[in-house]
């Protein structure tokens, strides 16, 4: 996973720290993000003039490194400054800026605006008169850069502490930071690149990356690809969805348990009615069941309490999804198992937990000892085991319904047939997210599904 990290701040100090205890001068680490910002700014901006805005920190000190870098190369660069510099580094980034440096009330806007006025050190909400300032100038700009993160946001939890502009390109420095992947900060910029500047990371909490997928051996058959059982329910349209985006996200046979007869849906998934506690049980007895799909459409009265527990008590790999989410106490989960809650299902089982989505995440996975997917325009995929992979940018044409349907369905699909379920909820939600961007716009869930094949076949 290396260059995936995603550092809270406290742990990207830390990171610094151990690169200065190893012998690197502070300052030495400071041109070394400056470079990488600069290199990234001159090929971004085409050598139109440019206005770096300069914060106290070292922010501000990156800043100072990229105007001086690109002046030398000839672009027009002026620096508006938010008072002096105050830490070591910053301080001789300023003092080798030879420019002059104008004060940021007063500053004229220019092409290409570079912002380093806050990045991790940010404490609180920008005054109003720099906020405003920074979005005017914002405003008159056609480019607009801002350095490791745009000024405004909270590091850890990606909320907005003040008014922050849009953002073409954002460097982060050294590692992700949780606001380059969760919302609302992550929407506020439409692309962000990482710049290495030689720290180690840990990377238990990580950006989602494209799995690498493997295509059946000679020696697959339908079991060993993966049976996977669907729990059906009062609306058997989800239960349908589910069954097909499993069938087509890898599981070699799909068995889909209904409360009724019907015959919709594709041949190739065997729709039994199994409404009866004794038929239901009956039928999910059996040992070859890699995964067990319960929610999508179940409902939420006794019968469908009951469906959930006889599903429960056959103790084979669980898929918790929608109305079983609403139905379970966080204590019944059997532990081993995948949710896929969205924000109100996870509010409902989990309650109000504290910290940004990514904390919440870990701390629920923690408590049921299963994966849990909080689901989203961001979505956190986090593992009893503290390891949390984190995906963004999923297209917004997913806000309709039925789609979270497929998301069990692939992740039911996917463990079995990896037997893994952190891997299988990683690839599901990954899977999900190319599905949907392949589907383009104005997409239903149906069609999600016929995209699902195309998006496995591009990581084989
Ligand atoms: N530590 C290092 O050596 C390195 C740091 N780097 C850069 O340094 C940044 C972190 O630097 P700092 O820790 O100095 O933090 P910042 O530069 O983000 O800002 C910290 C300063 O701003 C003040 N401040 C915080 N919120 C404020 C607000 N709302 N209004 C007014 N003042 C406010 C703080 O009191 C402090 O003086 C990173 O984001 C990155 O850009 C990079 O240069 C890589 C090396
Ligand atoms: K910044």
């Amino acid at each position: 996973m290396a260059g995936s990290a995603i550092l809270t701040a406290d742990a990207m100090r830390a990171a610094e720290q151990a690169v200065f205890d190893a012998g690197v001068e502070p300052y030495a680490l400071m041109e070394r993000a400056g470079t990488a910002a600069a290199e990234l700014i001159w090929r971004a901006s085409c050598g139109r003039d440019m206005l770096v805005l300069c914060g106290p920190g070292n922010n501000g000190g990156d800043g100072y490194v990229v105007a001086r870098l690109l002046a030398a190369r000839g672009v027009p660069v002026r620096v508006a400054a938010m008072g002096e510099s105050r830490t070591e580094s910053g301080i001789q980034a300023r003092s080798l800026w030879t420019g002059s440096v104008e004060a940021l009330a007063d500053a004229r806007p220019a092409s290409v605006l570079v912002d380093a006025l806050f990045g991790t050190g940010l404490a609180r909400g920008l005054d109003d008169d720099v906020a405003g300032r920074l979005c005017a100038l914002a405003e008159r700009a056609t480019h607009i850069h801002a350095i490791d993160l745009p000024s405004g946001v909270a590091t850890d939890s990606g909320a907005l502490l003040s008014p922050v502009p849009d953002y073409d390109l954002c460097i982060a420095l050294g590692a992700w930071k949780p606001a380059h992947w969760l919302q609302p900060a992550a929407g506020t910029v439409r692309q962000a690149v990482l710049a290495d500047i030689g720290i180690a990371c840990d990377d238990r909490v990580h950006a989602l990356m494209p799995p690498r997928l493997k295509a059946p051996g000679a020696d697959a058959h339908k079991y060993r690809r993966g049976l996977v059982a669907v729990v059906g329910g009062a609306m058997a349209g989800a239960g349908r969805l589910a069954s097909r985006a499993a069938a087509v996200g890898g599981a070699g046979y799909v068995r889909r348990l209904a409360m009724e007869a019907d015959h919709a849906g594709p041949d190739a998934i065997v729709a039994s009615v199994a409404a009866t506690p004794d038929r239901l049980a009956g039928a999910l007895d059996d040992r070859r069941i890699a995964a067990l799909l319960v929610g999508p459409g179940l409902g939420r009265d006794d019968a469908a309490r009951a469906r959930m527990g006889i599903a429960l008590a056959a103790r084979r790999p669980l898929v918790l999804d929608a109305d079983a989410l609403m139905l379970l106490d966080a204590d019944a989960v059997p532990p081993g198992s995948v949710l896929t809650p969205h924000d109100g299902e996870f509010a409902a089982l989990f309650g109000d937990l504290p910290g940004s989505k990514i904390d919440r995440a870990l701390a629920a996975a923690r408590r049921c000892g299963s994966v849990v997917v909080a689901k989203g325009a961001d979505s956190v995929i986090a593992a009893p085991d503290g390891r949390a992979a984190v995906a963004r940018g999923a297209s917004h044409w997913l806000s309709t319904a039925g789609t979270g349907d497929v998301l069990a369905g692939l992740v039911a699909g996917r463990l079995a047939v990896t037997g893994d379920p952190f891997r299988a909820a990683c690839e599901a939600v990954w899977l999900h997210g190319e599905a949907a961007r392949l589907a383009g716009a104005a997409f239903i869930a149906d069609g999600l599904i016929g995209c699902i094949a195309p998006a496995i076949a591009g990581r084989l």
